[in-house]
């Protein structure tokens, strides 16, 4: 079984990402009848652009579906495939950013909608990001099962809180997705120790697909550093700049076997988080 991250450089056009993303899976290196689980970054069909666009590209009568786009490429390319995130309408005139699990015949297994806003200052070009003047929180986990192991769904920000990752690995996850646009300040700073040490406390795969690079001409600056890590905490593969494919093989019976080893779910003396529901923000 191997697991396949594309890292990006995705812009506020969706048709050309679309184009970049099918371009990338008709060159995926992989072997005949292998399962293959692939996974976008955040934001991988539509990168910035405020609330008018993200509610228009999230309505049906938008130009493309970017839903059934996803779940076309799952089908032509018989992929498991995590389409980074969608916007998706809330109801209340915001969007959910959504993370979308497909199985390999196009069909939804489940989605997440992230929870954690990125309401942060940072200190570069863009200065204050406001993630919820767009974008509303989800209201539940998800971990969904697939020929992979069972796969819990966060994105992005979601990363730093560690919380999120104990529910979910007590909801059963094996693998976790963080598909991602970090900042590359942040990124710089914090991303591979908080994906590190999230790996190891969960005992899980960590699957990070990250966008990087400049985005929208002088707009947005990202990280990059897409990798893949073990339940041991191992980067077992990573690609720090560029676009394109970083690829490993997944071995549940190591997942086991660090879990067997060190029981820190059994150990650990303190209250379990709260699982779901959780209240929409
Ligand atoms: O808004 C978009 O178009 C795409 N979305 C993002 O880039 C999101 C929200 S602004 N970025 C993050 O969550 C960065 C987190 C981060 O960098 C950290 O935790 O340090």
């Amino acid at each position: 079984m191997q697991v396949s991250l594309l890292q990006c450089q995705s812009s506020r056009k969706p048709d050309e990402n679309l184009a970049f993303i099918q371009q990338q899976l008709e060159q995926l290196p992989r072997q005949a009848g292998e399962p293959q689980l692939v996974v976008l970054p955040e934001c991988a069909l539509l990168f910035g652009g405020h609330e008018g666009e993200q509610l228009a590209w999230s309505a049906t009568d938008a130009p493309l579906n970017l839903t059934e786009a996803l779940a076309a490429l799952a089908r032509q390319y018989q992929v498991y495939l995590v389409g980074g995130t969608v916007p998706a309408a809330s109801g209340d005139g915001r969007v959910y950013s959504r993370s979308i699990l497909f199985d390999d015949q196009g069909g939804i297994v489940g989605s997440y909608d992230k929870l954690h806003l990125f309401d942060v200052d940072v200190s570069d070009n863009t200065g204050s990001y406001r993630e919820s003047d767009t974008f509303c929180g989800g209201d539940h986990l998800s971990v969904l099962p697939t020929p992979f192991g069972q796969l819990g769904l966060t994105v992005c920000y979601d990363l730093r809180f560690a919380d999120l990752f104990r529910a979910l690995r007590l909801q059963g996850a094996e693998l976790i997705v963080v598909p991602a646009a970090f900042t590359k300040v942040t990124g710089a700073a914090h991303w591979e120790v908080l994906l590190r040490a999230r790996a190891i406390e969960s005992q899980c795969y960590i699957l990070a697909a990250g966008q990087w690079g400049a985005h929208n001409q002088g707009g947005r600056e990202t990280w990059g550093q897409s990798m893949i890590i073990d339940p041991w905490g191992r980067i077992v593969a990573q690609q720090a700049s560029g676009i394109g494919w970083v690829q490993a093989p997944i071995d549940l019976s190591l997942v086991a076997k660090v879990r067997q080893d060190m029981p820190v779910c059994q150990h650990n003396r303190f209250a379990a988080p709260q699982l779901q529901p959780l209240q929409r923000k």
